[in-house]
């Protein structure tokens, strides 16, 4: 299980136990998401998130909650989009079946109507069968319209729970594409983003980095750190239009990635938000402390070369290596 891919020939029981003998390898807990990113990375439809824990691995990053956390949602939390779409089509098929249950019942009261019409002629000398025949079928008619009425209120509560259903598959999509912690975008929020613009759009691609982050989560624990990352993802967020996306993109890594902008602007949005979360003063809310000042270091790539957003994420990632090996706390534009 060291390479992640069990013999073709296990049975689940040992899969599982190949799942948690890994987990225990690397002290992580069995929760579910855990347990699941693991155990999928075993079938042969999770090939990608394999290769990428593997490769994470041999690039000596330490797998922890926080990473599991983002594989299972990057590569085991897909269906949402499916079930719009289901839903939709059922939604469809609803309002159809309501309009031909509207003409129906007009068919019928139009019917019944003629039915009471050509009753009221028949008198006391015509033949009684006729009469009570005529009568029979005009007590059958009522029937079928209440039956119908109560098929019509059944489509309409019907509608009503889609709607309701659609409304909670809406907050629920917007939960997918959020980071629950900082309220940026997730990765699939990103995904969502890139897909409503155009090719002409020039795209700028930032990344920061909080230094240091392991020593601050190890000296003043973990509760403390997430702290300090909604802290920098609000100063993040805060000078962003909203034609322009910040992203949670790794545990203490942000991207943004700004459209259309002045490339002057994007430097200087970048050097304000360092410069701001430099100036933080952060305060340890039980000891009423000071924390250690908190600096980021940012790569930047201005996309002179119009190339593809992975292509500017790159090279964003390699100005930020520079600016993390010349010293930290700066800026580094690619070269
Ligand atoms: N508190 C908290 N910690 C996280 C989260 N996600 C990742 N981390 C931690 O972030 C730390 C990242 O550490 P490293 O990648 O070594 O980086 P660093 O210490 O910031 O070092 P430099 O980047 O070189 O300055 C790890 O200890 C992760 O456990 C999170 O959501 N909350």
């Amino acid at each position: 299980m060291d390479n992640l891919k069990p013999p073709a020939t296990i049975t689940p029981d040992e899969l599982s136990k190949l799942t948690l003998a890994w987990l225990n390898k690397y002290q992580l807990a069995p929760t579910p998401i855990n347990y699941a990113v693991i155990y999928a990375c075993s079938h042969p439809n999770n090939q990608k998130l394999r290769s990428e824990l593997q490769q994470l691995i041999a690039n000596n990053q330490t797998p922890d909650n926080y990473l599991l956390a983002e594989l299972h949602q990057k590569y085991l939390e897909e269906n949402l989009q499916a079930d719009n779409e289901t839903l939709s089509a059922i939604h469809k098929v609803i309002v159809n079946l309501q309009t031909v249950c509207e003409k129906s019942q007009s068919d019928v009261s139009q019917y019944q109507s003629t039915l009471h019409s050509q009753a009221s002629k028949l008198n006391d000398t015509d033949n009684q069968h006729t009469v009570d025949i005529v009568n029979t079928i005009i007590v059958a008619t009522e029937k079928a319209q209440l039956a119908q009425n109560q098929f019509k209120d059944s489509i309409y509560a019907s509608q009503n729970d889609i709607k309701t259903l659609q409304q909670k598959l809406k907050t629920a999509q917007q939960q997918a594409q959020t980071d629950s912690l900082t309220g940026l975008a997730n990765r699939r929020g990103m995904e969502n983003f890139l897909n409503t613009l155009t090719s002409t759009s020039h795209i700028c691609a930032l990344l920061f980095d909080i230094d240091n982050f392991k020593q601050l989560n190890d000296t003043y624990g973990h509760g403390v750190g997430d702290i300090i990352l909604q802290k920098v993802a609000q100063q993040i967020a805060q000078l962003l239009g909203p034609e322009h996306i910040a992203i949670r993109y790794g545990g203490e890594e942000f991207l943004v990635l700004m459209i259309n902008q002045a490339r002057d602007d994007v430097f200087m949005y970048a050097e304000t938000v360092r410069e701001n979360i430099e100036k933080l003063k952060l305060v340890h809310g039980k000891t009423r402390k000071r924390l250690p000042q908190v600096t980021i270091s940012v790569g930047l790539s201005l996309n002179r070369q119009k190339l593809s957003v992975a292509e500017a994420i790159e090279q964003a990632d390699s100005a930020l290596y520079q600016a993390k090996s010349s010293g930290k706390n700066r800026v580094c534009l690619s070269s």
